[in-house]
């Protein structure tokens, strides 16, 4: 299962500290991690592996999209810094259309990732 991690600036520790809360979640051989660049880079900081693209501004959001788009990525965490100004807001806004569109599990803050989470936990249990 393949799942975008993305983080503004302002929530990127959230973001490795969510990880590393669920990393028996996270660690599983069947969940494959994506990222936009430095979100990316600080999750391999913190022990995970991950496939990075590009940074956000530059067009990763727009990568991940992408991803999205063509039903390769089936969930996205992304943790948004709604007290912050984003030159790409375009992107992000685009992105979160796509998944919208293509009916993907979109998590914008952590409380709502730990359900996604968990969620997918009891479905996999289930099943
Ligand atoms: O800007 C972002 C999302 O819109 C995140 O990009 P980075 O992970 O490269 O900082």
């Amino acid at each position: 299962m393949e799942i975008a991690i993305i983080a503004h600036d302002g929530k990127k520790s959230e973001m490795v500290n969510f990880l590393t809360e669920y990393k028996n979640f996270f660690l599983q051989d069947h969940i494959k991690l994506i990222a936009t660049g430095t979100t990316g880079n600080k999750v391999e900081g913190a022990g995970f592996k991950v496939k990075r693209y590009l940074s956000g501004p530059i067009g990763g959001d727009a990568q991940i999209a992408g991803r999205v788009a063509e039903e390769k990525c089936k969930m996205v965490l992304f943790f948004r810094d709604p007290l912050e100004k984003h030159p790409h807001e375009p992107d992000v806004l685009m992105l979160l259309r796509i998944c919208d569109v293509h009916n993907v599990p979109l998590a914008s803050n952590p409380a709502s990732a730990k359900l996604l989470i968990k969620g997918v936990s009891k479905l996999n249990h289930e099943n």
